[in-house]
C-alpha cells in the first residue's frame, strides 16, 4: 500500500463509542494507514471532511437528511452503509425474507428460517390462535417486537407457552416458531468479506413432555446471548457452549457472503441455531445492523482489514476513473 493515508469519519452513539472506539483499534488503524475521525454532530456534516469513507449507526431523518445531502456532494466518499439497506433490519419480518432467496451450494446443510406471522394490531387471542392454526404454529412461540430499532422495548421477548399466555401481548409483534436447538446459538459477525463464529448461550429446550408440566403461561426475557459462558458463573452452561459443535466454516461464509450481498450491507452480525429435529438443518433469526464487534477477541484486526479493504477499493476505483 502507498503512503497515503485515508480519513475514515463515524458517527455512533455514545454507548458504541465507548464499546467500540478502542485505543486499540484507532492505533491498530493508525499503524495501517487509517485516521478514525469522530463526526460533530453539532456541526453541519457537510462542513467537515474531507472522508474517505463515513461509517455509522444513528437513526433519524435528520441524519438521514445530511447523510445524504454530503453523499450527492461527495459522490466518491464510501458510505458504509446505506440508510435504506440498513432500514431492512428495522423490521423482523424484512430482516429474514431475504434468508429464502439464498442459494446454498453445501452438500449437507440448509438454511431458513422458522416459521412467523406477522401480528399487525392487537386481537382477541382467538384468532391469534386462529392465525397460529393456519400457518401450523405450534406451542411453544416467541413474540418478538416487530419492529427491531435497537431501542430496549424492541429487545423485549416472549415466550408463550401456552394459548391463555397470548392475551397479554401488544401488537405489533411477530409470532415465531420456537425451535429446539441445544441451547447454543451461533452468533456469526460479518465486516465485508471478513467472517466470524462464535457460540453463546441461549434458551434452553423446551420437550414436548415438559411442554404440559409448566406452570407459566408467558415468560419475558430481553437480550439473553449478550451473557456469554465466562459471564455466566454456571458449569453446565459453559459445558455446554463448549460442547457444541460449530457449523462448518465452508458454509458459514456462504450464507455470510450471500446475505451481505443480498441485504446489500457491510456490516452486520446473523444469529442461527441448528434445527434438533433436523441435525443439519440451520435457521437464521436474527440479523443486527453494526453489531458489538467489540466482544470478538482481537476485533481491532478484523476491523482493520475490512477498512483497508474499502480504502483499496476506492483507491483502485479513483485510479480507473
Ligand atoms: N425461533 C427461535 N427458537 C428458539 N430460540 C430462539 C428463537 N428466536 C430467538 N431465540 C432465542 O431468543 C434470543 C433472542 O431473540 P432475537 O435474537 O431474535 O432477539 P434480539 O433482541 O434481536 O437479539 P440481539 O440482542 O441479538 O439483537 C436468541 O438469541 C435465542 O437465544
Ligand atoms: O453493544 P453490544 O455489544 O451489546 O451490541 C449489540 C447491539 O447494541 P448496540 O449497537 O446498541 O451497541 C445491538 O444493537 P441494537 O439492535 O440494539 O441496535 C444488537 O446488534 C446486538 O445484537 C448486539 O450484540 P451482539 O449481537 O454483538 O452480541
Ligand atoms: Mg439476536
Ligand atoms: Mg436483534
Amino acid at each position: 500500500m502507498s503512503q497515503r493515508r485515508f480519513r475514515f469519519g463515524y458517527v455512533l452513539a455514545s454507548k458504541k463509542v465507548s464499546s467500540f472506539i478502542q485505543d486499540s483499534l484507532i492505533n491498530h488503524a493508525q499503524k495501517n494507514g487509517i485516521d478514525l475521525i469522530p463526526i460533530d454532530l453539532n456541526k453541519p456534516l457537510i462542513e467537515q471532511g474531507p472522508f474517505d469513507c463515513i461509517f455509522h449507526k444513528l437513526y433519524g431523518p435528520e441524519w438521514r437528511k445530511q447523510l445524504e445531502q454530503f453523499a450527492r456532494q461527495n459522490p466518491t466518499t464510501v458510505i458504509v452503509d446505506a440508510i435504506d439497506s440498513i432500514e431492512k433490519l428495522h423490521n423482523r419480518i424484512s430482516m429474514l425474507e431475504v434468508v429464502n432467496e439464498l442459494k446454498i451450494t453445501a452438500q449437507t446443510e440448509t438454511i431458513g428460517i422458522p416459521i412467523q406471522i406477522f401480528i399487525q394490531e392487537k386481537s382477541e387471542s382467538e384468532s391469534l390462535l386462529q392465525a397460529m392454526n393456519r400457518q401450523g404454529l405450534h406451542f411453544p412461540v416467541l413474540a418478538k417486537p416487530f419492529i427491531a430499532n435497537g431501542t430496549a422495548d424492541s429487545h423485549q421477548m416472549s415466550l408463550v407457552l401456552k394459548p391463555e399466555g397470548l392475551a397479554g401481548l401488544k401488537a405489533p409483534i411477530v409470532l415465531q416458531e420456537f425451535v429446539n436447538h441445544g441451547g447454543v446459538i451461533f452468533k456469526v459477525y460479518v465486516a465485508g468479506k471478513h467472517v466470524k463464529c462464535v457460540k453463546r448461550r441461549s434458551l434452553p429446550d423446551i420437550p414436548e413432555e415438559k411442554l404440559g408440566t409448566l406452570k407459566e403461561n408467558l415468560i419475558s426475557f430481553s437480550q439473553i446471548s449478550n451473557l456469554t459462558a465466562q459471564d455466566r458463573n454456571d458449569d453446565s452452561m459453559a459445558e455446554l457452549i463448549e460442547k457444541a459443535v460449530m457449523p462448518p466454516m465452508g458454509f458459514v461464509t456462504d450464507v455470510a457472503n450471500q446475505l451481505r450481498n443480498a441485504l446489500k450491507l457491510h456490516l452486520f452480525n446473523f444469529d442461527m441455531i441448528r434445527d434438533n429435529k433436523v441435525g443439519n438443518r440451520y435457521l437464521v433469526i436474527d440479523i443486527n445492523y453494526f453489531p458489538g464487534y467489540a466482544k470478538m477477541p482481537n476485533y481491532e484486526s478484523m476491523m482493520t482489514a475490512f477498512f483497508l479493504d474499502i480504502a483499496r477499493e476506492k483507491q483502485n476505483n479513483e485510479a480507473n476513473s
